[in-house]
């Protein structure tokens, strides 16, 4: 038998530190168990991370989890390494049966992520033991403060336990203590106690590695007691397990553990862990010899055991020259070396390591998914400047390390501001296809058919997400067209009114609040069109609101609740997006699968590197802080719809506190030299449809940064939701902001509610005088502006300043015309003034990217463009016609944006004017 057999005959077992699936499956355990007697293996994650992060040894494994949409990076590691736990306690059954459950253990560790979580590492621990469902298992769990605790109730449950990462005597006192009083509390139950197994892992050489970087140097510094110093090298981690040992022997001699020894307890063995010689100048055995006594275990690597077996010494070693051990530890305390502060700080580093194991773990299985996921999983590349790219790998470092994304899916707010974030992440799980029930949806879908058309009444979130769905997705066969109406403007109001026949219409009302002004005008309107027919009338809202009642008291078909945790702009996969999708006879079940990879690659058990949403978040985070705060959205034209969803959710949720994000949505695209060093792009591409391949090229030669996302089927449109989302969320964390609030929309909300009250009460807004008038329109701006038409727009626009942005907020019908007579100007001032530009409609970027206009970065400067609404269109119960609201927002948020310092024009086409197109070629003149 070889010398390892020989340590057993001492009283000291023998445990193989490692695990590996190509060893198992060769059979090497079990010839270590014939043939060196070893009796048990331990496992961590760092060990799980040799074995699983590098290679392909476990693809097989992998792939049987990691080809399923919705299979967690942690449950396809998990799974793994159960089967190897289980295959590794199948050879070590034979050794529990003979001794009869003494030794013959298999240990797993929980996970690192919850060493300071009592109550987490208790639900770990039953949930592994569950899973591996094997008698000779030890659950791993750490002797942290936390950890003591746990430890005490798991043993009371009948648990064995393995508690790792002690270094200190204290530390392992308090687990022995837990250990006895886990089984006393058992013994009060009338519970048995003669299965219970633990051993409390001390770590040997880590503590050396420490005690004698700070003896060298000294002794390089010079020390004079260099000699004393250098005699203690190697020593104190010995000396520190012998006296542990010696507490041992006296609590296994104490009337208290001899009353639970007669009842059939097990002492809780000792066990030397971390018994790697790291100083190639020891010998290679040193921390096996030195540390031989009865009723203890060694846990050696591969590499111990192999020179163990070779020259390793078999002695009494562990209770042999206790006063040497005595004096050794008495001198390391009078030159100074603290061993309490190294052991103490041992613990979280300790912790530390296995999470850094754990992620890269993690981090690595993530990788393989991502490549079996292949299309399935929309990609992303980013080619960014040294500077940039350098910031995003630091933050996602630090976002590692600080566990952004557990947190994140934890609901922690201290992610954010620590303010009331964690109420505001229920889009996290509505992400999974579960906020709105799915019969409701088929419902919904089924009675649709009847309709030929789908109108959805409602602002930002509930509108912006639906129309995506619609135009990139579009109504399924025999189910009704989506219009969608996100206006008070009379002239588009009449144009879908034109489209449809409201007796053969489904109207959606879609308000989360229940009190948005112009879903509520919109819906008094429509409701009276379709002759007060509730059964054509489908609310979307949350609970308890006034459009609740409305609808309920109105009879609507549905009334469906959203959920109050999530804001609007976060709201598109839970009701709000869901129901018109359902309407226009989308396949929500389908599109959730569809979804479900992505959601899962942004899952908690991703770490931030591999994680696409985290990732993504990284990059504009850090690109917004530096400057590059315009983020610029290039679709492919099949995704053109998905700028107008991303600029609200990157808009409200970052812009504000004079910090955040601009997004830049339909912005022609142009030469590298019209933009200045405030930009990042961000080009999605659908396969097959055709881009700008040329201006992007050049943009990446001139070192503009370019992130590329490519999605290989319209479906997988949701995907992109669910990444923006956590991507926002992240930015937000690194700008420093709320992500989930929007301070600065109210206050144009008051605004605009004030002048229109004051129009119910009068018959008519408040006068203005314009500052100047050409044929076409007439221009207004906040007091102290002077000048002829010409010279007031030369001067609006000479004002922008690097890093600054032109807005056009049209009060105007959103077609194809005016659309394309603002990208003309937008296009111009960009080139001539090198500055980025916006466009809104109005009023429906006030409910989206209105308040990164109002409360984000400033330097914008804003031309508001409004008219006489031609005709008008009346709202049944008020004086104020459609029209009448549109300029009193417009009116409204003017004077907010004024008050809060933004330079801003107001320019009112006349009637009978040149319209927009006068205004264009005003604009390009001015220039
Ligand atoms: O769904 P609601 O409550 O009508 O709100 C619509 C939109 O208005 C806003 O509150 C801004 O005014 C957005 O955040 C929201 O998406």
């Amino acid at each position: 038998m070889s010398r390892l057999a020989d340590l057993g005959r001492a009283g000291q077992a023998v445990w193989l530190d490692f695990v590996d699936r190509g060893f198992l499956h060769e059979g090497g355990l079990k010839t270590l168990v014939a043939e060196d007697g070893l009796t048990g293996v331990t496992s961590n994650p760092s060990i799980f991370e040799k074995a699983m992060g590098h290679g392909d040894a476990y693809d097989e494994g992998f792939g049987t989890f990691l080809g399923k949409a919705d299979a967690s990076v942690q449950d396809t590691y998990e799974s793994q390494a159960i089967a190897d736990i289980k295959a590794a306690a199948a050879d070590l059954r034979p050794v529990y049966d003979r001794l009869d459950g003494r030794d013959g253990y298999v240990s797993l560790e929980v996970s690192p992520y919850l060493a300071d979580g009592t109550e987490e590492t208790v639900e770990e621990a039953q949930r592994l033991w569950a899973a591996v469902d094997e008698p000779n298992l030890m659950v791993k769990v750490p002797g942290t403060k936390a950890g003591v605790p746990a430890i005490r109730q798991l043993i009371a449950d009948g648990f064995n336990i393995n508690v790792t990462l002690l270094f200190s005597i204290p530390a392992y006192q308090a687990v022995a203590e837990a250990y006895m009083a886990g089984l006393e509390a058992r013994v009060e139950r009338g519970e048995p106690i003669d299965r219970i197994a633990s051993v409390a892992s001390f770590f040997i050489s880590r503590i050396d590695a420490q005690i004698d970087k700070a003896i060298d140097a000294r002794v390089k510094s010079g020390d004079n007691e260099a000699d004393a110093l250098k005699a203690l090298r190697g020593k104190v981690a010995i000396a520190n397990a012998k006296l542990a040992y010696a507490w041992y022997q006296q609590m296994i001699a104490s009337p208290r553990w001899q009353a639970l020894a007669a009842k059939g307890a097990m002492p809780q063995r000792l066990l030397w862990a971390s018994t790697g010689t790291k100083d190639p100048a020891y010998p290679d055995t040193l921390y096996v010899d030195q540390l031989i006594g009865p009723d203890t275990v060694n846990t050696m690597p591969p590499k111990t055991m192999v020179a163990f077996r070779d020259h390793g010494s078999v002695a009494q070693s562990l209770t042999a020259d206790l006063d040497e051990a005595r004096h050794v530890l008495a001198e390391a305390e009078r030159l100074g070396l603290d061993l309490a502060g190294v052991t103490e700080a041992l613990v979280p580093d300790g912790v530390r390591l296995f999470a850094d194991a754990a992620d890269a773990l993690l981090g690595a299985v993530a990788g393989k998914r991502e490549a079996l996921l292949g299309d399935r999983l929309n990609s992303l590349e980013a080619a960014l400047p040294d500077a940039l790219q350098q910031a995003g790998k630091k933050r996602l470092e630090t976002a590692r390390a600080e566990g952004w994304a557990r947190r994140l899916w934890r609901e922690d707010a201290s992610l954010w501001t620590g303010g009331d974030e964690a109420r505001w992440l229920g889009w996290l799980s509505a992400a999974r296809g579960n906020q709105v029930d799915p019969a409701v949806l088929a419902q919904i879908a089924r009675e649709a058919k009847r309709f030929r058309h789908a109108v959805l009444l409602g602002m930002g979130g509930s509108s912006l997400g639906p129309e995506v769905l619609a135009e990139i997705l579009g109504s399924g066969e025999g189910s009704p067209v989506l219009h969608v109406l996100d206006t008070t403007d009379p002239g588009q109001i009449a144009t879908v009114e034109a489209q449809i026949d409201p007796a053969e219409t489904l109207f959606i009302v879609s308000s989360k609040s229940g009190s948005t002004m112009e879903p509520e005008l919109l819906r008094a309107y429509f409701f009276d069109k379709s002759g007060r027919r509730g059964d054509h009338f489908i609310a979307v809202t949350d609970p308890g609101s006034g459009l609740e009642k409305t609808a309920r008291a109105d009879g609507f078909a549905h009334v469906v609740p959203g959920d109050p945790a999530i804001g609007g702009r976060y709201s598109v996969l839970s009701a709000f997006g869901m129901v018109p999708a359902a309407a226009i006879g989308i396949d929500t079940h389908a599109f959730f699968e569809a979804t479900a990879p992505m959601v899962f690659s942004c899952g908690g058990d991703v770490p931030p590197a591999a994680n696409p949403g985290i990732r993504l978040g990284a990059i504009i985070g850090e690109a917004a802080v530096a400057g590059r705060d315009k983020l610029t959205i290039v679709t492919s034209p099949k995704l053109r719809a998905f700028g107008g969803w991303l600029e609200q959710l990157l808009a409200e949720s970052t812009g504000k506190e004079g910090r955040g994000i601009v997004p830049v949505d339909l912005e022609p695209l142009g030469q590298p030299d019209s933009y200045g060093e405030d930009r990042l792009f961000v080009h999605l591409t659908l396969a097959g449809d055709s881009d700008d391949d040329a201006r992007l090229s050049a943009l990446r030669a001139a070192g503009q940064p370019v992130v590329t996302i490519r999605i290989a089927r319209p479906d997988l449109i949701g995907q992109e939701f669910f990444r923006w989302e956590i991507a926002t969320a992240v930015a937000g964390a690194i700008i420093g902001i709320d992500p989930f609030d929007q301070p600065d929309v109210e206050e144009a909300k008051v605004a605009t509610r004030k002048l229109v009250d004051a129009y119910e009460q009068a018959g008519k807004l408040d006068p203005e005088t314009p500052l100047a008038e050409t044929s076409d329109f007439a221009l207004f701006a906040p007091a102290g502006t002077t000048g002829d038409a010409a010279s007031l727009l030369r001067a609006h626009f000479a004002a922008l300043e690097a890093g600054g942005y032109a807005g056009f907020l049209a009060y105007v019908e959103r077609n194809e015309a005016d659309a394309a007579a603002i990208a003309v100007m937008r296009a111009a001032v960009r080139d001539r003034r090198h500055v980025a530009t916006v466009a809104g409609f109005g009023p429906r970027f006030l409910h989206s990217t209105g308040q990164a206009y109002k409360g984000g970065p400033s330097g914008g400067a804003f031309l508001t463009i409004t008219r006489d609404p031609e005709p008008d269109l009346a709202v049944p119960g008020r004086k104020a016609s459609f029209g009448t609201v549109q300029v009193a927002q417009a009116r409204g948020d003017s004077d907010v944006l004024a008050a809060r310092g933004r330079r801003v024009l107001r320019v009112h086409l006349k009637a009978g004017g040149g319209g927009i197109a006068a205004l264009r070629d005003a604009v390009i003149a001015a220039l």
